[in-house]
């Protein structure tokens, strides 16, 4: 029992039963702020709730450790007239287990100091003389003072997890070992921990000096201009002039703060002294409220307790602005456990439930499988898929690397002279023939059957792939059914690969078979001849001019000639004029084919041209100088001429004529025009066969197959076997299912929780279930002004009683002369004073 407090305006009964903890600060908090973190906790996430941090600022000796021992509830900080608070102590709350029996034990709280890891102090006295003597190591013993921080853990079951900070008091004058510019460095101290928004400042300012010109005050406005998270503390009300008061400022009316102001009666040197408790502090705190009426009617801003409370509810809001986002995390967490509880269903006993599940599971696979082709399924944004993937096969793989493809690709000017020359025999290269385009038209089309049938088997994979994709989380419960789905999907898919494949490889084989020059788009030979007289002319332009240059041209008559025999053969057949523009003798009448009309070429290949009527005069005009040479050259020779016995592999001489180069071109733009037509075909008709035979065909089908295949009545036992994991799963999920559902429906309640913490009740562990305010004294003595009540001094034990409920307080005076007896917990007796270490 404490000892009377001198000054106390009548014997202050024990406020709470010795045995009795008492809560710390932000204890009401701790059991929503437990709520939350379980929820955190089922959401799978890191996340804790990170709460504000508290420190305490004002001028030397103010009475700020005073302050937050009060709240913490336990003596363990260096107090004194002097200087104390040398380094930043930064006192960490952490909460740990409580016993199974639920009782807090000496061993159940204790300190640890960063500084000295793996020790723990449980007595707290030894915690105070740590504090002392590592500021001593650091800041030396004679009033020095340092940045550096002291950082404590105390650990107990009754805390809330919450950082508070003492921090040096702000002194004008140094002394000691202090550098002249001692103020500037504490303030600097202070600001590097109340600058950051998530610190909730108490500026602490003692009654007996100029409040108006408040240090503490002064310096928590440079950070929080606004005051928003500015508690005023004004300490030392006990010890004020006689006959002044601080009422006014309690009330604001001096200093507005958003937050207002808390006064507060702490332990004097003197209590310290004598050891006075903190439990007695209060009792005597109260007490002095109590008997002085200035304070009357400020109840609200009176008192420890109140202090407490006022932090209690920033929590609270802060807890409160956490909500919504977590209520949306649990809310999407929970659509999306409940979709996998529903993947995993039910079981399945009878062997009617169990055809209709199999029936049910087939029909929605096929649904899934077209509805992922025809681009109906969910669709992402991520990526292209399902049908969408096809198309990208068939336009952008296929299509376009076709469309890349150069017709005479592979196939060099060497094997096209090859070609030709091959194919007119023993005649010589009179005339372009038919048959070295149709040879080579022939070999570029055979070229597009591979990547056409790789097209298909793209196609092939790509369902492949979807097949794994249907229905992929309903299935994995039925294993044996997955796997056999998988081969009848399979097999059918390979089924339907065969005829698309030999479709395919039929239209390639149609396009090689029949070379069908009349096709309307087909250049023709005609055209072909005449773009490649304009390409050689254009390209003999440049190479004459460039020789004429160099004035070497006259000097070569053979060269001439020869160019004048090749070309000869040229002017037959092209238009009239060309070759004379060249500078060439246009040749005889009489070797001129007598049927070819200046506007039309006469190239020799009836298909190619057109007209049949050609090819006889051309071949009538066949005879010229080049044959007969020979001849008279072995008539005139006297002495046998010995030839050179071939080699056995022979190839064109070097020398390409010119009539070989027309030929040439003029072939290669036959190719390009024909592989054009034939290539544009096949791009059209290769999709098409492959969604035939392939897409469509499975689209249709697979059901059918299906059911042909695994519907079987002996078979839908094993079927529809789970594996042993999968209902451990299903037990699993529907377990977190019923957590989400728990933890949804305590965030609906929160916030009414959250209230009642707010307005200072708390409706937990009270045996009469009678509404205990945390954070102020149940006592009426003490009853907020803002519930209509005042402070009396002398106190009636018949006040009604109001439902917690309703925001209504219910006045309690002397707990033991209570009539409805449950005041034994109530009135000074169970003041709810913030300790529990
Ligand atoms: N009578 C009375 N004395 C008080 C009150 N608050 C603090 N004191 C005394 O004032 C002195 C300074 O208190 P502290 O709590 O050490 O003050 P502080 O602001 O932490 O001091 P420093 O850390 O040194 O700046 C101590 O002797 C306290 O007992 C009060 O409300 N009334």
């Amino acid at each position: 029992m404490a000892e009377a407090y001198p000054g106390a305006a009548a014997p202050v009964p024990s406020p709470v039963p010795e045995s009795k903890s008492v809560d710390a600060v932000g204890s009401s908090v701790i059991p929503i702020v437990n709520k939350l973190q379980d929820i955190f906790a089922h959401l799978g996430s890191e996340s804790t709730i990170n709460l504000p941090q508290v420190a305490v600022v004002g001028s030397q000796s103010s009475g700020k450790s005073s302050v937050l021992e009060a709240l913490v509830g336990r003596d363990f900080l260096p107090r004194g007239s002097d200087i104390c608070t040398r380094r930043p102590l930064v006192l960490q709350l952490v909460q740990c287990p409580r016993r199974a029996d639920g009782d807090v034990g000496e061993g159940d709280e204790w300190g640890e100091f960063l500084h000295l890891p793996g020790r723990r102090f449980y007595d707290f006295s030894e915690i105070r003389k740590e504090i002392q003597a590592e500021t001593d190591r650091e800041a030396g013993g004679n009033k020095g003072v340092s940045d550096k921080q002291i950082r404590l853990k105390i650990f107990s079951p009754n805390v809330l997890n919450i950082t508070l900070v003492d921090l040096p008091g702000i002194t004008k004058v140094p002394v000691g070992d202090q550098p002249s510019d001692i103020e500037q460095r504490i303030r600097d101290i202070i600001r590097s921990y109340i600058k950051f928004e998530t610190c909730i400042i108490l500026a602490v300012s003692p009654a007996n000096a100029d409040l108006a010109n408040s240090d503490a005050l002064q310096l928590a406005r440079i950070d929080d201009p606004d005051g928003s998270r500015t508690i005023g503390v004004i300490t030392k009300l006990d010890i004020m002039d006689r006959g002044t008061d601080a009422r006014n400022f309690l009330m604001g009316k001096v200093i507005p703060l958003k937050l207002g102001y808390v006064g507060i009666v702490n332990r004097s040197q003197e209590d310290i002294n004598q050891n006075r408790s903190i439990k007695d502090a209060l009792a005597h705190e109260e007490s002095f409220f109590r008997s002085r009426p200035v304070y009357h009617g400020l109840s609200h801003c009176c008192g420890i307790p109140q202090l407490a409370k006022k932090l209690n509810q920033i929590l609270v809001q802060h807890i409160r602005a956490i909500l919504p986002n977590l209520k949306s995390r649990i809310n999407s967490r929970l659509v999306a456990v409940a979709k996998e509880h529903a993947a995993y269903g039910d079981v399945a006993e009878s062997k009617a439930g169990q055809g209709v599940k199999l029936l049910n599971i087939l029909t929605k696979y096929c649904e899934a499988f077209s509805s992922m082709i025809e681009g109906k399924d969910e669709l992402s944004t991520d990526e292209l898929s399902g049908g969408a993937r096809i198309h990208y096969i068939f336009q952008s793989i296929y299509v376009k690397s076709l469309e890349e493809v150069d017709p005479c690709d592979g196939m060099t000017d060497e094997d096209i002279r090859m070609a030709i020359q091959n194919a007119s025999g023993p005649k010589g290269a009179l005339f372009v023939p038919e048959v070295p385009f149709e040879i080579l038209v022939r070999r570029q089309i055979g070229r597009l059957l591979d990547p056409s049938l790789q097209c298909a088997k793209f196609i092939y994979d790509e369902l492949i792939k979807m097949s794994h994709q249907c229905l992929a989380s309903e299935l994995q419960r039925f294993p044996f059914l997955r796997k056999k789905m998988d081969e009848v999907i399979w097999n059918f898919l390979r089924e339907g690969l065969q005829p698309a494949e030999t479709m395919i490889t039929h239209m390639i084989e149609m396009e090689m078979d029949y070379i069908n020059t009349s096709h309307p788009n087909f250049i023709g030979g005609n055209k072909a001849v005449e773009i490649a007289q304009q390409q050689v002319r254009l390209s003999r332009a440049s190479v004459s001019s460039v020789t004429l240059k160099d004035g070497k041209d006259s000097d070569k008559p053979q060269a001439s000639e020869k160019g004048q025999k090749s070309r000869a053969v040229l002017g037959r057949s092209a238009v009239n004029g060309i070759v004379s523009d060249q500078g060439v003798q246009p040749v005889a009448d009489s070797e001129r084919p007598s049927s070819a009309g200046p506007a039309k070429a006469t190239w020799g290949i009836s298909s190619i041209f057109g007209s049949s009527e050609n090819r006889a005069p051309a071949r009538d005009s066949s005879p010229n100088k080049a044959y007969d040479n020979p001849v008279r050259n072995v008539e005139h020779s006297l002495s046998v001429i010995q030839l050179k016995e071939p080699p056995i592999i022979l190839k064109p001489s070097e020398n390409q004529t010119e009539q070989e180069a027309m030929e040439i071109t003029i072939t290669k733009l036959l190719l390009k025009s024909y592989y054009d037509i034939v290539r544009k075909n096949i791009e059209d008709s290769v999709p098409k066969a492959i969604m035939h035979f392939l897409v469509n065909h499975t689209k249709r089908e697979l059901h059918n197959v299906f059911i042909r295949k695994l519907y079987r009545e002996n078979l839908f036992e094993e079927m529809l076997r789970e594996p042993d994991d999968i209902a451990a799963k299903r037990k699993r999920i529907r377990e977190t299912l019923r957590v989400l559902q728990q933890a949804n429906r305590t965030l609906e309640e929160l916030p009414l929780e959250a209230d009642t913490v707010e307005k200072g009740y708390n409706l937990e562990n009270d045996p009469t279930g009678l509404p205990r305010v945390h954070g102020l004294p149940s006592s009426s003595l003490y009853a907020s002004s803002e519930f209509g009540m005042s402070y009396n001094s002398s106190p009636s034990p018949s006040r009604s009683r109001r439902s917690a409920h309703s925001g209504e307080q219910h006045p309690q005076f002397y707990p033991n002369s209570d009539a409805n007896g449950g005041g034994h917990h109530s009135g000074p007796g169970s003041y709810p004073i913030i300790d529990g270490l």
